[in-house]
């Protein structure tokens, strides 16, 4: 699991009442297993701290090894530890007079001949090489004679790619917390993966932590927010506008619409923002196809599918687009059901709701735990990601299972599901279909909950789109 993953978990942990605060105090303690493990009571620990988390796990351990000769060694001072739970801990350690001190600077830093050292200087929040007062401490930990145990992560190491930018702790044990971290598979070390208490809700269900990915990287998608084609309407024109305003408002830079000539000024009237390129006539038709193709290719992601209809000819194009796309694809509505016999290239994200799911071959469920296991088998024979709405909505890619528990019965009104079309469009653009769905589900969920608090249950669909910013980006309840 990488590092973005484990802050997602943390955070959803957080959010089903175990805070982090709490798995600190299991992540001490586990570490303070393994050092009773490689040595006997009455030896000498001495602990190398850093300023963030990871520390303070060991001021934790510290306060479990009561039967050892404990010492804490603070890189830095005590009013910069940079988070209230590390230094919680850290005050802790004071009251109780364990030998705890600040090193002001590297040279001050002597650790005597301790049996043990445990490196907590830094974990997963590494970033470059070690600067000082931590390169020369990792120096200092070197020449020891000790066994090193390291907490999360050896410093310096990249734990999602096991990269060392320049020098690393070289440790004997390294124990990490809650799943295998990628950049400790390599090591030449003796690795314990330890239970710290995360419940597995916070790996199923979806809660605020998934939005930390909206954050991610900046320097990948360098405030690149996606370009989405919306291919819709004909016999209808508010579900293509719902969608394109959806897709706006989940954070889309620029939002077109291909619509037919008979619908555009329609479309176009919902919303200026709204790029209309209409095609001929009133309905798709295979002969738009290559048109769309073109089009598609200017576009991160297409949406397709709301208000289409279900006319022969208009399935009939969109098996024809499918064999020829081999980008992104939300997939809605009446479109879905060309989905199983698809011969395709492109990476579709689709969102059926039950009935929808059942005409595209796939079985349901009034309990959820089984709905989700028959959802991820039929993405599984689909290899496509499926977003299937429900009280519970479920989200699959026949790997990863996510389900999401926001929304309310006021969003059965006609249009949450084109808003929902929307979202996940905008939200295709810049994460893994899986990730797209999930947070997708969740925004749309809880703007329906922002929007009920406001509008009962005469709440309707334009209402969710207006709170869906909120919804993504807001203030979440603590
Ligand atoms: N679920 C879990 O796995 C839990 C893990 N926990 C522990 O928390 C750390 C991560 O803590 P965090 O505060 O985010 O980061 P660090 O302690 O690793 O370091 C932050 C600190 O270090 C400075 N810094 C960054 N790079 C360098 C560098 N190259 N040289 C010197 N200093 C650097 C940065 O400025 C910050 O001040 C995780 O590893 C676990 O040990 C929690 O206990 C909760 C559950
Ligand atoms: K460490």
């Amino acid at each position: 699991m990488g590092v973005q993953d484990q802050a997602v978990l943390d955070e959803n942990a957080e959010a089903l009442g175990v805070p982090r605060k709490q798995l600190m105090e299991s992540s001490g303690n586990a570490v303070a297993r393994v050092v009773r493990d490689v040595a006997e009571s009455g030896s000498a620990v001495a602990i190398v701290a850093g300023r963030g988390n990871n520390g303070g796990d060991a001021f934790v351990t510290a306060r479990f090894l009561n039967a050892y000769d404990v010492t804490v060694n603070l890189l830095g001072r005590a009013e910069t530890i940079t988070t209230d739970i590390a230094r919680e801990n850290w005050d802790a350690l004071q009251r109780a007079e364990v030998d705890a001190r600040e090193v002001r600077d590297s040279t001050g830093l002597d650790l005597g001949d301790p049996d043990v050292v445990i490196d907590a200087m830094l974990g997963t929040g590494v970033t470059g090489a070690l600067r000082e007062p931590e390169a020369t401490a990792a120096e200092r930990i070197a020449e020891t004679d000790a066994t090193v145990v390291a907490v999360d992560v050896p410093s310096g190491i990249d734990a999602d790619t096991g990269e060392v930018a320049g020098a690393a702790v070289d440790a004997d044990h390294v124990v990490t917390f809650h799943d295998q971290k990628p950049g400790l598979v390599e090591l030449d070390a003796d690795v314990t993966v330890a239970d710290i208490g995360i419940p597995d809700a916070a790996e199923r269900f979806v809660e605020r932590g998934d939005l930390l990915r909206l954050s991610r990287d900046p320097q990948s998608h360098k405030g690149d927010h996606g370009e989405v084609l919306v291919i819709g309407g004909g016999p209808y024109t508010g579900a293509p506008a719902l969608t394109a305003q959806a897709a706006f408002r989940a954070g889309a830079d620029l939002v077109r619409v291909a619509c037919p000539s008979s619908v555009a000024r329609e479309v176009q009237s919902f919303s200026e923002g709204i790029i209309v390129r209409p095609f001929t006539g009133d309905l798709l038709e295979p002969g738009h196809v290559d048109q769309l193709l073109d089009r598609a290719v200017e576009n991160d992601v297409v949406v397709i599918g709301p208000g289409l209809g279900n006319a022969t000819g208009t399935l009939e194009a969109v098996r024809e687009f499918l064999a020829e796309f081999d980008g992104r694809a939300v997939i809605d509505a009446d479109a879905l059901q060309v989905v199983p016999d698809a011969d395709t290239d492109a990476t579709l994200l689709c969102t059926p709701h039950q009935g929808e799911l059942r005409t595209m071959g796939g079985e349901t469920d009034d309990d959820w735990e089984t709905r989700a296991e028959l959802v991820a088998d039929f993405a599984a024979d689909l290899d496509q990601t499926l977003l299937v709405k429900g009280a519970y909505d479920v989200i699959s890619d026949g790997g990863r299972t996510r389900v999401n528990r926001t929304g309310n019965p006021g969003m059965t009104v006609g249009g949450t599901g084109d808003v929902l079309a929307g979202a996940s469009g905008a939200l295709l653009a810049t994460q893994k279909p899986i990730h797209a769905g999930a947070i997708a589900a969740y925004a749309n969920g809880r703007a329906g909950d922002l929007a009920v608090e406001e509008f009962g249950h005469g709440l309707v669909a334009p209402d969710l789109v207006d709170a869906l910013p909120t919804a993504l980006w807001g203030e979440t309840d603590e």
